[in-house]
């Protein structure tokens, strides 16, 4: 099977009978002109917003982190299934801060437009699968969501830095959200009174309960309110892009439970799955020229539009013991190792998309199309992708495959991926596109390669710029951010095992 194959992003068609036979190995040729969004050249740009064609469905799933993507990847999977299933697997989605997108979705009823834009043009399709949009902040909400024993999975799109992993990627107790998250969830805990979380008695004091700001503290109150509910089991699901998500995700949500209470630690290991994911499909953040678009072809104000490419793959590997949506009459693919997708997804694409970034940033480009049309930086492209390509698990025929993919979705001119947005958090997004590289190659006997070390050198130059903001960045070391550490020191910092390494590369050669 290979990347951008067919029966990666499309579903079997012997349990999705009314799909139109496909005419390319993209997602738009799948969506069907009945169900988009209609397109009216009569009607005034914005006087309409997306309205709902079905009822709305039962709550099954918790979203934590309503951004773009969430919206591009794992609500419009969903949807392809309830198109054909309606009535099921509704989502509860959250935001992890801001409550804006929150208000800005609820004020449409969850609908939105997704823009699948290709190369060739445009095509819009309607997302009903999100049946409530709420703020993550609203505590008594996400506990009464989670304690409900329909609520059957907790999906996450909260971002690298999002897990709150310090260097070492355990919990890192020295962010102070996660000591104040500790302090409510003591608090919370030695109070827990599972009437006040079913909106029982004396739900008006949950309302009023502080909550926690960190998603692992989120989840761990959400599973707390869940085991006072005797609501039963649970399947955590990550989609960020980090090698082994589920496993990151059960390490900090265990680690955080057991220093407020073995009890409910000793409950989420019995009673929660952590379910792994590769997800893929390149999303950028909307512009106000998007919406402007989509009020100009459809007639629709709608303030919630999302810009996604044709491209969708997900792949799946953890068990669900309360069940899921049937998503692979949608395409996604379950497996039982997930280590080999997650590789080849983060060290071709990611890893790319990273060093792209940086020197792309440096030579002037703003876009990831810019970026790969620039010669010197194809060239390192596909230095970069050889290098990963000699410790990838898959066969040559399947990297082929994916890398001639990347060179097609990196050439769409129309997504307008911006460098800037893929910059940010390169502390968190480095160690597994770039570094997890370098030591598999190490542990084949192979040398360090020549892609590495430019691109954490690129890195630090675009933090040493002055007004370059990258909050995410900072926290892992006082300098990064003021570029006043070199290769080393960073190396130090977030690697400390290749530091030796890359010092032993250069008395080698
Ligand atoms: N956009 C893509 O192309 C894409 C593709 C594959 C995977 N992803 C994954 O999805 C994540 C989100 O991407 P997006 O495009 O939706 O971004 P976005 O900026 O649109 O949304 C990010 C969401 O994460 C939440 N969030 C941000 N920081 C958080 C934190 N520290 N703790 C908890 N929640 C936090 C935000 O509130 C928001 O809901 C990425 O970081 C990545 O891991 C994105
Ligand atoms: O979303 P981030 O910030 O983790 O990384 C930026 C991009 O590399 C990433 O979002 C890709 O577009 C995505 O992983 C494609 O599936």
């Amino acid at each position: 099977m290979t990347a951008g194959s067919p029966s990666r992003t499309s579903p079997p068609r012997s349990r999705l009978s009314s799909a139109p036979p496909r005419t390319s190995p993209t997602c738009a040729a799948w969506s069907r002109p009945r169900r988009r969004v209609r397109v009216t050249s009569s009607a005034a740009a914005g006087d309409r917003v997306p309205t709902r064609t079905r009822p709305h469905p039962r709550i099954r799933i918790a979203h934590l982190g309503l951004g773009a993507f969430h919206r591009a990847h794992q609500a419009w999977y969903t949807e392809l299934v309830q198109r054909e299933n309606p009535g099921d697997w509704g989502i509860e989605s959250f935001t992890g801060r801001s409550p804006a997108q929150a208000e800005i979705l609820a004020a449409q009823d969850g609908v939105f437009t997704l823009v699948v834009r290709a190369a060739s043009g445009d095509t819009y399709e309607r997302v009903e699968s999100i049946a409530r949009a709420s703020d993550g902040n609203d505590t008594a909400r996400w506990r009464a969501r989670l304690a409900d024993p329909d609520t059957a999975i907790l999906s996450l799109t909260i971002t690298e830095a999002g897990y709150r992993r310090g260097p070492d990627g355990t919990l890192n107790l020295a962010d102070p959200d996660v000591a104040a998250d500790i302090e409510v969830l003591r608090a919370a805990v030695s109070a827990s009174n599972p009437a006040r979380d079913q909106g029982g008695p004396d739900g008006r004091r949950a309302a009023s309960a502080p909550g926690c700001v960190s998603a692992p503290g989120r989840i761990v109150d959400g599973l707390r309110a869940r085991r006072d509910a005797d609501a039963g089991p649970i399947a955590i699901l990550s989609c960020d892009n980090l090698a082994d998500n589920g496993a990151v995700t059960r390490a900090v949500v265990l680690d955080l439970a057991t220093r407020v209470d073995p009890a409910l630690a000793a409950w989420i290991r019995d009673n929660v799955s952590f379910v792994s994911s590769m997800v893929d499909r390149i999303t950028p953040a909307t512009t106000d020229a998007d919406r402007r678009e989509v009020a100009e072809h459809t007639g629709l104000a709608d303030a919630a539009v999302i810009v996604t490419e044709p491209f969708a793959e997900w792949i799946i590997a953890g068990d669900f013991p309360a069940g899921r949506p049937a998503w692979e009459q949608a395409g996604v693919r379950f497996v039982d190792e997930i280590e080999p997708h997650e590789r080849r997804k983060l060290w071709l694409l990611n890893a790319g998309h990273s060093m792209l970034a940086y020197a792309g940033l440096a030579r002037g480009h703003r876009t990831v199309d810019a970026a790969f049309a620039d010669p010197e930086l194809a060239e390192r492209l596909e230095t970069l992708w050889s290098e990963a390509a000699e410790v990838l698990p898959q066969s040559e025929h399947e990297i082929d495959a994916a890398r001639a993919a990347l060179r097609e979705r990196f050439s769409n001119p129309r997504i307008r991926h911006h460098l800037a947005q893929i910059a940010l958090g390169g502390a968190h997004k480095l160690p597994p596109r770039i570094f997890d590289v370098v030591r598999a190659r190490r542990a084949a006997g192979l040398g360090v390669g020549t892609s590495a070390i430019p691109i954490v050198e690129e890195w630090i130059a675009y933090l040493g710029q002055a007004d370059t903001p990258d909050a995410e960045s900072a926290p892992l070391g006082a300098g990064i951010e003021a570029g006043s550490l070199g290769v080393e020191d960073v190396l130090g910092i977030l690697a400390p095992d290749l530091r030796e390494v890359f010092g032993l590369q250069a008395i080698e050669s």
